[in-house]
């Protein structure tokens, strides 16, 4: 029976980042993977979904130049922009193998082992593999990572058949762009491919929620301009109304609404995407002698490690946020906590997000709703796309920034929403001022290059601060600076709080 120090279930981004952090602590490690090297980080997931959404912003904005020249757009293919969605996920799958081939070589130090089939935690320390001729093999280990991700959840009414009805992964099984698509459930997965098909022009896209509202845990300011944007590019959001079924009738998807006031409405489109969330890949994982803890949201575990003390889960199989920065992050700490001597905890707080909308959307740290669900005041200063020099330049001024800090003279950040071209560059900064408890006075004084979107950040820490170059109470509707005092807002421009 071959030995190992550790083995990692699971070759997606957690499973992958956990594996070569092993390599740095020169440990013989197993990887297995029971479909395709990457994992959701990849296919039907981030890369895929992120090259999708670069694609369909090329093309609309081609078709808008185009059509200010009253110029007709060529048709684009659908095969045409699948291929090189194609190309961008094999071009990173052949990075990620050719650094396990290299370090697979057995006369360097670093040693790791690929192996293809579907692992099975048969004790906690041997794994049974089973591979696609079902052949079976045993291996010993002295440690274990599953890291085996998620897959799209389902509804109970509703049958997923991947060809009219489709759920994330089965985007790819489109043969063209369809005239027609609901989508439901309003949520990351839902908005941008909602983003995605309204972005390449051929999909009346209408989108449904059980919440009152598109992306439901973001604030209001940002979600309107969400949602403006999307009906502006002819996408029909269907609002205080309910599901009550959805079938494919006649090679079609029927569905039917039921709204607040009782009347009901039939609908009929070429296709349904169904991205109601996702769930944890927990079955048929392990043996009843592997008493590894669970609930409907994922593994249990503290710090990354199960209730069986040799085994440990990461990414999105536990419960946390389920982002390919967060896998990667838990992967490398529970190889730190395996064969390090680190004692430091896994910290949350500081997480950078981005939502590829239009326009994108990053954030890191609270946002405004969560600060008022605590009960903490606050204040936020907002800046419009539109005073920032490089975003004239880029004509791309739809889109606005708002930095939040203690409600105090330290004025320590809280947390940062950008919504605009080049949100998430312009956001790092501020995540290193959270990460090391900074207030925003750094951010003022720094010397930014310029044209540069960062400026924008730089001008609302100069705001907050009272010595800001575009005087607030002067760009009234450009600027707001306010705080969240007691359950209601407080103007600081009005009362000359800040200058
Ligand atoms: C459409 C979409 C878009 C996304 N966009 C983003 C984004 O822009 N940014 C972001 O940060 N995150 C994004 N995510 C989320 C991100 O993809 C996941 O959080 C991330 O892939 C989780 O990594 P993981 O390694 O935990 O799991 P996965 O990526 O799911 O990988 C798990 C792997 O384990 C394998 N496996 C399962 N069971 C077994 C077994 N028994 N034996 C062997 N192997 C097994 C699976 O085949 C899979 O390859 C997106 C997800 C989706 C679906
Ligand atoms: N850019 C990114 O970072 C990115 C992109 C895509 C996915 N992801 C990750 O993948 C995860 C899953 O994405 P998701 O969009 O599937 O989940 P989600 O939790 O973001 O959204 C699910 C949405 O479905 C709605 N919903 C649930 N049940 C419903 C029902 N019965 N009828 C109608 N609506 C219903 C919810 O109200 C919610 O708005 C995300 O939470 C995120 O962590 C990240």
């Amino acid at each position: 029976m071959e030995k190992y120090d550790l083995c990692v279930i699971g070759a997606g981004p957690s499973g992958y980042a956990a594996a070569m952090r092993a390599l740095d602590y020169n440990k013989k490690v197993l990887l297995v993977e029971g479909k395709k090297l990457g994992g959701a980080g990849l296919w039907n997931g981030a890369l895929s979904s992120k090259t999708w959404w670069e694609l369909s912003r090329q093309i609309s904005t081609v078709r808008h130049h185009l059509n200010l020249q009253g110029k007709d757009m060529p048709r684009i293919r659908f095969k045409e922009v699948y291929n090189e969605v194609l190309n961008a996920t094999n071009m990173r799958q052949a990075q990620l193998l050719s650094q396990i081939q290299y370090a697979g070589n057995k006369d360097i130090d670093e040693n790791i082992t690929f192996k293809e089939g579907k692992a099975y935690i048969d004790t906690p320390h041997t794994v049974k593999i089973t591979c696609e001729d079902n052949s079976e093999e045993v291996i010993e280990t002295e440690h274990i990572i599953i890291a085996t991700g998620s897959r799209p959840r389902q509804l109970p009414d509703i049958e997923i058949d991947e060809e009219y009805i489709l759920s994330s992964d089965g985007i790819e099984h489109l043969r063209d762009f369809p005239k027609s698509m609901v989508i439901l459930g309003a949520g990351v997965i839902g908005c941008e491919y909602a983003t995605v098909f309204s972005n390449f022009g051929y999909t009346k896209v209408h989108l449904i929620d059980k919440g009152d509202r598109i992306l439901p845990f973001e604030d209001p300011d940002v979600v309107n301009r969400i949602e403006n944007n999307f009906e502006k590019n002819n996408v029909l959001i269907h609002r205080k109304s309910r599901l009550i079924r959805m079938e494919v009738v006649d090679d079609r998807v029927e569905y039917e609404l039921e709204y607040h006031n009782g009347r009901k409405q039939l609908f009929t489109v070429e296709k349904a995407l169904v991205s109601v969330g996702r769930v944890p890949n927990i079955e048929n994982l392990w043996s009843e002698s592997v008493p590894i803890e669970f609930d409907d949201r994922g593994i249990i575990n503290n710090d990354t490690q199960t209730s069986v003390p040799n085994i440990h889960a990461v990414g999105d199989i536990t419960s946390d946020m389920a982002l390919v920065n967060i896998g990667e992050l838990e992967g490398r700490h529970a190889v730190d906590q395996i064969f390090g001597s680190t004692n430091k905890e896994l910290n949350y707080k500081n997480v950078s997000t981005i939502m590829f909308l239009n326009p994108e959307v990053a954030g890191v740290g609270f946002n405004e709703q969560q600060l008022k669900d605590k009960g903490t005041d606050y204040r936020v200063v907002t800046l419009d796309y539109e005073c920032i020099p490089r975003a004239i330049a880029r004509q791309l001024t739809d889109g606005f920034m708002k930095i939040i800090v203690t409600d105090d003279p330290d004025m320590k950040i809280l947390g940062m929403r950008v919504v605009g071209f080049s949100a998430s560059a312009s956001i790092e900064a501020i995540a290193l001022l959270i990460h090391m408890n900074q207030g925003i006075e750094q951010m003022a004084e720094l010397v930014h290059p310029h044209p540069s979107i960062t400026e924008g950040i730089q001008e609302c820490a100069r705001i907050l601060c009272g010595k800001s170059i575009l005087k607030p109470h002067l760009l009234k509707e450009h600027v707001t600076c306010k705080a969240w005092r007691s359950g209601e807002y407080v103007d600081l421009l009005k009362l000359n709080l800040i200058e």
